[in-house]
């Protein structure tokens, strides 16, 4: 049986030409485009000796696939990329009409209205209110206004005689400072919706990444201060407007990271605490910065923080955030039923699989990798370890983050020989990326390289001096070998002296341009003339090269998939471990040539 149910033959056909056997790197460099080289590119400004030395490879080794958009499942070709849907294409060699198409078309048809999860909480709107909770956005990569205006109309034509909407402000996946006009915005809707005698107000806030949207059980305080002012309308700063709320905040904070604050009456009431008796919906679609908040509304045994007061409420997600928990139990629209991913194949196939990220991005190799699903398909097969991730710091202030010791993890996984496939995502150039600060962004782009393969051409002196002192004879050594020491080995290293193959890649571009452009791609500026620096993800196409002396001779990129997409990189994969890919699946982007 498939994950989804189905009957399924597993069995992978031989390919007919590559061997098996061959450990295999699979390295995902999160938020890593190709982009014109300026100053903006921080990938071109940064030293990447290995990437750049991968692209010496192109067109047979190196070149470039599709990550957004339609490539990826997203409703328009204006939609950027983001790493569910970037790895939920990559793990599952097909693509999937992802949570923003799906409830777009639940909005559009009203079938959202029909489903069990609508009836659910529309029980509520009698006698309780009607929350929502969200990001506050046209970002269109967790949640977008639109579908939360929509959602705002229906239920309100439908009976919700109470609404309360809980924001997240963003400035990450939109530009810094936008926030003010989501908010206008919002305001004007539910003042209409007053004057249809409904009673809509937003209740609280505070920015994404500093309330509510952590991921990955990173940092549970993040929940904890948004529950305090969604549940408990408790919140460091009281406003009685939610405009004049974030222009305050953001005199001391960037969109993203807003104090949390509630909206209080003129006697200083928060004007709406969730209570006994009231419906609650979580608008995001996508699932890794909504499951822990699901987590806390719905279990009733829950002991990561003190909610302090439980309310009994009916809860729906937009979308069921986690198909293998359940989570949660009622949702809005169906999601995306990714199943028989590569994973899975390749388990059922005996590859023996490894995979490795820090927290932050831990389920994209692993959840989101494996069709947002959580756990092994074969614990005895697989082997997922996650680096723990700094805490409370905006990444910037720690660029390299733990790429390091992710290239590490793998490394050791790969000389250890106890895995067929080592898969990490390297995630500086994306984390950095989105603090909107170049200069620790080109820090964070030469970690990653380093993770990838380690310069020991322009490192082994200074290591070695490090180690063993300033008279160290070894320098002379380690250069006439002409090999890396074990302890600066990194993926690629290690993959040479296993006799393996890498494949490099990125599931969508960010650190390759970091400001906003005109469309003749000239830089823009604000009214005041400051730079507008782009946070978010970009549109632009991703690399994909492949190597190491276990690729079999005659192996390269065909010219025949010119719209290859990061979908076409399972079936990729599926052959370098020396089977046929599934039929249904996009097709491979190699073949294999007679020399
Ligand atoms: O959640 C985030 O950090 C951003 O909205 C998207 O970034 P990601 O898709 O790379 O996770
Ligand atoms: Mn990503
Ligand atoms: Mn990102």
């Amino acid at each position: 049986m498939g994950s989804s149910g189905q009957q399924v033959s597993w069995k992978l056909a031989d390919h007919p030409t590559l061997p098996k056997g061959k450990t295999l790197a699979l390295i995902v460099l999160d938020g890593w485009g190709e982009y014109k080289p300026d100053e903006y590119n921080c990938i071109h400004v940064a030293q990447t000796p290995t990437m750049d030395s991968l692209k010496q490879g192109a067109p047979e080794k190196w070149r470039l696939i599709r990550a957004h958009g339609k490539a990826v499942g997203l409703p328009t070709e204006d939609d950027m990329g983001n790493s569910e849907v970037g790895h939920n294409a990559l793990g599952a060699g097909r693509i999937f009409a992802q949570g923003a198409k799906l409830v777009d078309i639940a909005l559009a048809s009203g079938k959202i209205y029909e489903g069990e999860g609508f009836k659910y909480i529309s029980e509520c709107f009698e006698k309780g209110t009607l929350h929502l909770i969200g990001l506050l956005s046209d970002g269109g990569v967790h949640s977008r206004l639109d579908q939360l205006q929509l959602l705002l109309k229906g239920a309100s034509e439908r009976g919700a005689k109470r609404i309360r909407v809980h924001i997240l402000t963003d400035g990450r996946d939109v530009l810094d400072g936008s926030s003010v006009g989501f908010v206008e915005t919002l305001e004007s809707d539910l003042a209409k919706l007053c004057e249809n005698g409904v009673d809509a107000r937003i209740a609280s806030g505070g920015g994404r990444m500093y309330v509510t949207m952590d991921r990955y059980e990173n940092d549970w305080d993040v929940v904890k201060r948004g529950w305090d002012a969604q549940v408990r309308g408790e919140a460091p700063h009281k406003f009685t407007n939610a405009v004049e709320a974030v222009k305050k905040l953001r005199e001391n904070a960037n969109d993203q990271y807003l104090p949390p604050f509630v909206i209080v009456d003129e006697n200083e009431k928060a004007v709406g605490p969730i209570e006994d008796g009231d419906a609650v919906v979580t608008f995001n679609f996508r699932a890794d910065r909504m499951v822990m908040l699901a987590k806390a509304l719905e279990y009733q045994d829950f002991d990561k923080f003190d909610r302090v007061k439980v309310p009994k409420i009916r809860y729906a997600g937009m979308l069921q955030y986690d198909g293998e928990l359940k989570l949660p139990g009622r949702y809005l629209v169906s999601p995306p039923e990714i199943d028989r991913t590569s994973g899975e194949y390749l388990v059922h196939n005996g590859v023996r699989t490894f995979a490795c990220s820090e927290t932050v991005k831990f389920g994209h190799v692993t959840f989101f990798w494996n069709g947002n699903r959580s756990g092994y398909f074969n614990p005895e097969m697989e082997e997922y370890v996650e680096i723990p991730s700094d805490v409370g710091i905006t990444f910037n202030v720690q660029p390299k983050m733990k790429a390091l010791e992710i290239g590490e993890k793998a490394r050791d996984a790969i000389l250890s020989r106890k895995f067929d496939q080592v898969r990490v995502n390297i995630p500086n150039g994306d984390m950095v990326g989105h603090t909107g600060d170049i200069q620790a962004t080109v820090v964070a782009c030469k970690a990653a390289d380093e993770a990838v393969k380690f310069d020991w051409k322009s490192s082994v002196f200074f290591s070695l001096t490090a180690l063993e002192g300033p008279n160290s004879t070894n320098c002379g050594r380690m250069l006439m070998r002409n090999e890396p020491s074990e302890i600066n080995a990194m993926i690629i290293d290690a993959i040479e002296q296993v006799g393996g193959i890498y494949v490099v890649t990125a599931d969508h571009g960010n650190a390759e341009d970091m400001v906003k452009r005109n469309k003749s791609g000239q830089p823009l500026y604000d009214k005041s003339g400051k730079l507008q620096i782009l946070t978010s993800h970009t549109c632009q196409p991703v690399p994909i090269a492949i190597g190491g002396p276990g690729l079999a001779a005659g192996v390269r990129f065909r010219n025949d998939v010119p719209d290859g997409g990061l979908a076409n990189v399972a079936a990729t994969v599926v052959n370098l471990h020396g089977y046929v890919a599934p039929n249904d699946y996009e097709p491979t982007l190699i073949e294999v040539v007679n020399n």
